[in-house]
């Protein structure tokens, strides 16, 4: 059923005519009657004509009325508007875990059908099967469990690893999301809770990249976890145990990566929400041997990248004034350390000077303030971006958040603490005598809880002559007279999906430095200088799709110039080094999977 269907034409007709597409091959099946209809791989519902139900055994076992696609998706978005309404007046929390578990009851049902709603209201569903209403769904997770999806290597499957991998049912796996579920979103350490974080990013891969869902797998590693109420609720799914720790975790880590690499080598392994110690540790310890890649450490490196150099542009300043800009990042945890080693890198290539001279207008705060070389026991990861006390005077170390904006006055202030509010009035206000022309604040914590300041607050303190980006999404704040205060989505799901699918079709056993620098660069010139100038630094959600197969291609490139690429499928390096770039991109689209059913041919 899951046969390639060019996307690039469907994403531009009519919905009528997306319906109506060009009829997909034949897919093969190798059960029948109600094992069929049990399986959301298979099942179509109501929507299997009578001369499949002949074949499939399926007569009498559904109504005798069938139902087209066109009107099951009509019939499922009625539902969920009756939802909404139904629901109108009752807590945000209820909501929206009303409308994820309806999501979630057609994911367990019908797959074809829950990624055409997917896709086709990305925007509208995002907030549901990925931040914020995703961590709710975390923290409930036990509570909400009916049925497994992906799967669950725990500290007690030691040794078993390499046989438990070939209990899952796919022949081949492309994309691997990976968690240990000790550091979700801001929400911290959920342990096996977790699992809902890679579920939504593959959902988000399936919808943006257009990865085959029959060919995806979410894992969780569950080594215990260090939540006492967690370990104290009865009904916690995951083991009543602390972390595992030092060469203990990761003997455990390593069989996994084994097991992945053994039955399915040319798979990518997304790691995902480690806390900060594991996500260093791993990506140095894998990133030469395995196609892995860290998306809080590096994906989000380059959204974040994307978006300053955006807001350069949104100065009206060329991209090689990047290098004058000052920039105060609140957080020194993956993701923080990850964007600053990223946007240092950008400096020292715009500007020709080495990291170090790139690195003086960059300032670090963490949760014991400015970051130092004076400070005691200074974190070695952290250490590269430490202030040299000479360098910052009028500041010293562990200056809050407030004494620094005043002192700096920067261009811009990026959060990625996981602390909700702490860009208050104060600090909002001191951002108004920035020596930005357009101050930028990025609030990029997840979820909306835990922004470190909303879009109403950022625009009402600081200014509306401002550029604001979140983590999760806002909506636009209306400033009056017709004027718009525009609200970005800056998250990594603008890169994640892009980096997947390049890597996958070049064939590149790795993913390196230069293929996520080709990422972040893609997206940085994605958005015109009009929309630019209005303070919109990304793509609408809407055109995910677009935006992921133009930095699918530029990962594909990269790859093709470091010579890495070894081909996928029938096309292999050679074809992929003749391509031009549009070629590339064209190329990249036609192989993303659409959701059509398609014609289920029997066979024992
Ligand atoms: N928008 C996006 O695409 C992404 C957002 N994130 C978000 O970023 C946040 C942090 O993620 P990680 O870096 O992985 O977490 P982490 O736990 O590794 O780091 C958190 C950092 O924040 C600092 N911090 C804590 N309290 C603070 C305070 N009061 N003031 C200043 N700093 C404080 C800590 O010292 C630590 O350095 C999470 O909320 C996560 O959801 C992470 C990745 C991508
Ligand atoms: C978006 C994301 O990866 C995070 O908040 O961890
Ligand atoms: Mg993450």
């Amino acid at each position: 059923m899951w046969k390639l269907v060019r996307y690039a034409a469907a994403s531009n007709l009519a919905r009528s005519r997306r319906f109506s597409a060009a009829i997909p091959g034949p897919c093969i099946v190798h059960k029948r009657g109600a094992d069929i209809l049990h399986d959301p791989w298979f099942n179509k519902d109501t929507g299997f004509p009578l001369t499949e139900r002949d074949r499939l055994g399926l007569r009498g076992l559904l109504p005798p009325r069938v139902i087209s696609f066109e009107q099951q998706y009509d019939r499922f978005m009625n539902s969920f508007r009756s939802l909404e309404n139904n629901t109108q007046g009752q807590p945000d929390k209820v909501v929206s875990l009303a409308k994820w578990r309806i999501l979630n009851r057609l994911h367990d049902r019908n797959e074809t059908l829950y990624y055409r709603v997917l896709i086709d209201n990305i925007k509208e569903f995002a907030p549901i099967i990925y931040t914020p209403t995703v961590g709710l769904v975390c923290q409930n997770y036990s509570g909400l469990f009916r049925r497994p999806r992906g799967m669950y290597f725990s500290a007690k499957d030691k040794g078993e690893m390499m046989s438990m991998i070939y209990n899952w049912p796919a022949h081949e796996v492309d994309m691997i999301v990976l968690t240990d579920g000790s550091r979700i979103l801001g929400l911290g350490d959920l342990g096996v809770q977790g699992i809902g974080i890679p579920i939504g990013k593959l959902d988000v891969y399936v919808a943006a990249a257009g990865i085959n869902p029959q060919r995806i797998l979410p894992v969780m590693l569950d080594v215990g976890t260090n939540n006492q109420k967690l370990l104290e609720d009865r009904l916690y799914l995951g083991l009543r145990q602390p972390r595992l720790e030092g060469e203990e975790y990761l003997s455990i880590i390593d069989e996994f990566m084994e097991a992945v690499h053994a039955r399915w080598p040319k798979a990518i392994v997304q790691f995902e929400d480690f806390q900060m110690k594991w996500a260093f540790e791993t990506l140095k310890r894998y990133q030469k041997k395995f196609c892995m890649f860290n998306d809080d450490i590096q994906g989000t490196a380059g959204v974040a990248l994307a978006g300053l150099l955006g807001t350069v542009r949104a100065q009206g300043r060329p991209l090689t004034d990047f290098v004058n800009q000052k920039i105060v990042v609140v957080g020194a945890g993956s993701a923080g350390l990850g964007v600053l080693k990223m946007a240092i890198q950008a400096v020292a290539k715009i500007s020709g000077c080495s990291e170090l001279a790139a690195k003086s207008q960059f300032y670090l705060i963490d949760k014991d303030g400015l970051v130092t070389t004076e400070r005691n026991n200074l974190d070695p990861a952290a250490a590269p971006f430490a202030k040299n006390p000479r360098d910052i005077e009028g500041l010293t170390e562990g200056a809050s958040i407030i004494e620094v904006v005043k002192k700096i006055r920067p261009h811009v202030l990026l959060g990625l603490s996981g602390v909700g509010g702490i860009f208050n009035e104060e600090v909002l206000k001191a951002m108004r005598e920035s020596v930005s022309t357009k101050p930028a604040i990025f609030a990029m914590s997840n979820p909306t809880m835990n922004a470190e300041c909303t879009a109403i607050d950022a625009f009402k303190h600081a200014g509306e002559n401002m550029v604001f980006a979140s983590g999760s999404p806002f909506e636009n704040v209306d400033l009056g007279n017709g004027i718009v205060g525009h609200v970005n989505q800056a998250n990594n799901m603008y890169l994640f999906p892009g980096i997947g699918l390049g890597t996958l079709l070049s064939g590149a056993h790795l993913i390196t430095d230069g293929m996520l620098q080709a990422a972040a660069e893609c997206l940085a010139s994605y958005m015109a200088e009009e929309d630019i100038l209005k303070g919109i630094l990304y793509p609408s959600v809407d055109s995910i799709r677009d935006v992921t197969a133009e930095v699918g291609a530029a990962v594909l490139r990269a790859a093709v110039e470091e010579e890495l690429a070894e081909g996928n499928g029938d096309v292999g390096p050679k074809e992929l080094s003749h391509m031009s770039k549009d070629e590339t991109v064209e190329y990249v689209r036609s192989n993303m999977w659409y959701p059509v059913y398609s014609p289920l041919v029997h066979e024992k």
